[in-house]
Formats: structure tokens, C-alpha cells, sequence
């Protein structure tokens, strides 16, 4: 039976609103099930021809430290010195880690599609995670790319890393920057 047992009480244009990419986690474990429930909802993304080109690889508990191990080798030796103890840390005190990977079409239209609907399959994710109180970053930092994490990660040949989430409840909240007016990018056409 599905975990997700809360009634939301807030309009949709609130939650996407009031949604945060959150930075700083509490250390408090996620339930495995509470985040297979959670990507149940995001699977609803809209994906063309059904090709549904996720997957996704989730790093908890003592697996985090290969990974994060993995992210470290990619740095510069300047990087490492300043930075590895720092970022293992970080990574380690976040309860959990979810790599959302594309499959890689070879055709150009169908590749666009794909990662349009991974992408929004991500938002769903963060948005159903922010209706139970769950915080999500999404980061697409460079080490994503680099070929000795994404074997370390478990990333096939032919699959993209889309994202990698941080996913925990949130120790603190940032406000929102606002976000331009939609009707300054707005052309109306409606008479000829
Ligand atoms: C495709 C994509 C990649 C992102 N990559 C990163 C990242 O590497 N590091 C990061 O801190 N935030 C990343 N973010 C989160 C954005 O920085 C965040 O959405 C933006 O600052 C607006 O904040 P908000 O999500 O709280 O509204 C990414 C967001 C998207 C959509």
C-alpha cells in the first residue's frame, strides 16, 4: 500500500509556487518505500510514445561514501586538498542520493522528447516530495559527465545522467526569488 497517504489541502499553483531546491538537510532517514511512492507519482510524467527512458539508481546509507568517493576522484589535486573533506561530509550527512538516468536515443527528436519528459518526471519528483515535507535539490554538476563516476555510479554506456538529486527533509528553507512577470515574454497574436 502506497505510503503517500496525505490529503493535500493546497492548490497545485501553490505547491509549485512555494517549492524550494533545498541545500540543507536534516540527518533523519527516508523511508526506501516513501521515495519508490514518491517516483510512483512522478512516473505520470507525460512521456511521448510511452518509451518512458528513466531509470534511477538510489545511494543510501553506507553506499553514499563510494559515491561520494567516486564525485572527490574527479577533482583537481588543488580541489581535493581544499574541498574532499568538506563535500564527503556533505554528501554523507544527506539521507539519501537518487541518480535519474536517460537512455540515450540515437535520434535527435526522440532524444529531445526524452529528456524533456525525464525532466519533467524530475519536477513531478520534487513536487510530490514537497507535498509530504521532503526536500530535493537537482544538481547536474560536471563530475555527472566524467567516465569513472559514472561507471563508480553504476551509469551504463548509452544512459545520460539527467540529475542527481539530494533528497532529505529540509534543515532550512531559502526564500524564493522571484521570477520575471510571464507577460514580459509574452507575444499575443490574435487578429491578423
Ligand atoms: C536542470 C537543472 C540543473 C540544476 N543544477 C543545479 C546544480 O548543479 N547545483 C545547484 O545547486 N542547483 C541546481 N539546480 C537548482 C537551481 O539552481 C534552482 O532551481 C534555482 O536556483 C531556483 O531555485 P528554486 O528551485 O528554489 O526555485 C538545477 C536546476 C535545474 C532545473
Amino acid at each position: 500500500m502506497s505510503t503517500l497517504q496525505i490529503q493535500s489541502i493546497r492548490a497545485l499553483s501553490e505547491l509549485i509556487k512555494d517549492r524550494r531546491s533545498i541545500r540543507a538537510f536534516r540527518t533523519d532517514p527516508i523511508d526506501t518505500d516513501l521515495i519508490t511512492d514518491l517516483l510512483n507519482v512522478a512516473v505520470w510524467a507525460p512521456t511521448h510514445g510511452l518509451r518512458e527512458p528513466w531509470r534511477f539508481i538510489l545511494y543510501k546509507g553506507d553506499a553514499r561514501k563510494p559515491l561520494a568517493e567516486a564525485m572527490i576522484r574527479t577533482y583537481t589535486a588543488e580541489e581535493k586538498e581544499r574541498l574532499a573533506q568538506q563535500k564527503l561530509d556533505y554528501f554523507m550527512q544527506i539521507p539519501a542520493h537518487l541518480i535519474v538516468v536517460m537512455k540515450e536515443d540515437p535520434r535527435q527528436k526522440q532524444w529531445e522528447e526524452d529528456y524533456a519528459c525525464v525532466s519533467c518526471l524530475i519536477q513531478n519528483f520534487q513536487l510530490a516530495a514537497w507535498e509530504v515535507g521532503i526536500g530535493v535539490v537537482w544538481k547536474t554538476n560536471p563530475f555527472i559527465h566524467n567516465p569513472s563516476f559514472r561507471e563508480a555510479a553504476g551509469v551504463q554506456p548509452g544512459e545520460k545522467i539527467v540529475g542527481l538529486l539530494h533528497i532529505g527533509y529540509p534543515e532550512q528553507v531559502p526564500a524564493g526569488r522571484p521570477r520575471t512577470d510571464a507577460r514580459e515574454k509574452l507575444t499575443i497574436k490574435e487578429t491578423i
